[in-house]
This record gives structure tokens, sequence and C-alpha cells, in this order.
């Protein structure tokens, strides 16, 4: 497992803007260099701040939006155009203002699709989707996503793996269903530690002085399943991107003075 890298931004709006910049580069680099990208999004205020922030950036359209792959790490299961799910809030965010290939934009079913009301099932097939997007090289029935974003919650929980129930124990299956999750709403879709970690890169973001205990408490050593994040890793990288109040509780080794 790769160290985690941190960088610690002034505020929550500068460590968004300073993230979509560093995502415009990431995207960018990846279709240069193999004709497109993928990316898993995340829900969550932290999650839609980086997506507004990158509606709003100048270089915004470097992105050739025809050519990239999106993907959620987890969704609220509810129906189709639900405000709560974190489809409709990143549509609203971005994806609504740009011009993305429709077939390349794989939403987690809604609790109205095809799958019903079956969270499982839902599970099983946007696992099914993900496996036949796959490529030769990618084991595990997951693509090697550029960049696989996560907001961090206050309890460490990661996509909607909360800590000890258990989703977060699963070690075979890439997405699953989630049943009495603390967060609203109780049932979720989630992708797994083991699709998490088939990213090349994976993003943690958190801001705000409601996650400084559990950045600090996901970085100090804490198992996966008592704390989630701390689980979350990518096979080439795995960045931080925090705000002051969100790194208060952290020694001050453990990040550059020079990050702001
Ligand atoms: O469906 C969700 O709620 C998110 O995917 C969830 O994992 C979120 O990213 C964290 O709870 C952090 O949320 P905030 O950034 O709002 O604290």
């Amino acid at each position: 497992m790769n160290a985690p890298q941190l960088v610690v931004h002034r505020d929550k709006e500068l460590m968004a803007q300073a993230a979509a910049a560093r995502l415009i580069t990431k995207v960018v680099d990846a279709q240069a260099s193999r004709g497109s990208a993928s990316l898993v999004l995340t829900g969550g205020r932290n999650g839609n701040g980086l997506l507004a922030a990158l509606a709003a950036a100048p270089a915004r359209d470097a992105i050739d939006w025809g050519r990239l792959d999106l993907w959620w790490g987890d969704e609220r299961f509810l129906p189709e155009g639900d405000p709560e799910r974190n489809v409709t809030q990143a549509r609203e965010a971005l994806l609504d203002a740009v011009p993305l290939d429709p077939a390349r934009v794989h939403a987690m079913p809604a609790s109205d699709g095809a799958y019903g009301s079956d969270a499982e099932a839902a599970a099983e097939g946007y696992a099914a989707e993900l496996a036949r997007a796959a490529g030769p090289g990618e084991h595990g029935g997951v693509p090697a996503f550029d960049v696989l974003m996560l907001g961090v919650g206050p309890d460490t929980h990661v996509a909607s793996l909360f800590p000890e129930l258990p989703a977060v124990r699963e070690t075979e299956r890439t997405v699953v269903g989630v049943h009495g999750a603390p967060k609203p709403p109780p049932i979720r879709i989630s992708l797994t530690l083991p699709a998490i970690r088939a990213a090349r890169e994976v993003w943690l973001l958190a801001a705000g002085d409601d996650k400084a205990g559990a950045v600090k408490i996901a970085l100090s050593g804490a198992g996966e399943v008592q704390a989630p994040a701390a689980g979350a890793y990518g096979s080439a990288r795995t960045l931080w991107l925090l705000d002051e109040p969100a790194a208060s509780q952290l020694p001050r080794s453990l990040y550059p003075p020079a990050s702001a």
C-alpha cells in the first residue's frame, strides 16, 4: 500500500477549487495519453463542492467531455430524479452544463429502475456493468479508474461503507447493497474496498472541523473495519485533500507546511 499523501488548503472553498484544478490536469493528461479518462464521483458537500468548482473553472473545457467515463462510488437507493440522489446533485452541480456522452455516464440504479426495490439486484447489475467496462489487463472486474474520489464522513465512512457494518468487510464483491446506513437514507448501493483499490488514484476529500477527528483516526493506523477511510487507497496514489480545520488534529509532521 502506498503511503497517503496530504495537501492541506486554507479553507473548503480553496480546497474545492484546487482539487478541481488538479482533476482537470489529471483528466487532460489521461486523455492525451490514452484517448479517454474515467472518474468515480462521490456524493456529499465536499464531493458536490468539487463538481461546482469544476463547473466554474476557467480551464474546464480543456477536458474532452465526450471522452470521459463517469461512475459513482455510492448512491442513495431512491427513485430516479430524487433530489437526494448523488447523481441528481452531480447533474445540478456540473453534469448538465457539460457535453458528456450519455452512454459514458454510469449512474447507479434507482429504486424504481430495472431492478425495482431490490438493492442487492441493483448492486449486482452495477457490478456487471463495471465488469463489462474492465479492460483485459484489469483484474477484479473493475476498470482501473484514473481518479476515484471519496468524501470522508465524520465517522470515517467513505462511499457507503460505514464502520463495523457488513459492506466494509466485503472482500469479494465489487458492489453491494447497504441497509441500515447511519447516514440517511438507510438503503444505499456502494463500491466495496476491493473495487475502490482498483483505482489508480484515490482522492479523499475532507473539509471542515467536523472531519478533524475522522481524519486523525483514519491516518493514525486505525483498521479499515473501524475506520473505512483507512482502507481506501489507490494502486498508484492515495491523496488526502484537506482544509486546515479538517487537518487541525493531525501532527504537523504529517503534511508539508507549504500546502496552503
Ligand atoms: O452518499 C453520500 O452521502 C456520500 O457519498 C458520502 O460518502 C459522503 O461523501 C460523505 O458522507 C461525506 O459527506 P460530506 O462531504 O457532506 O460531509
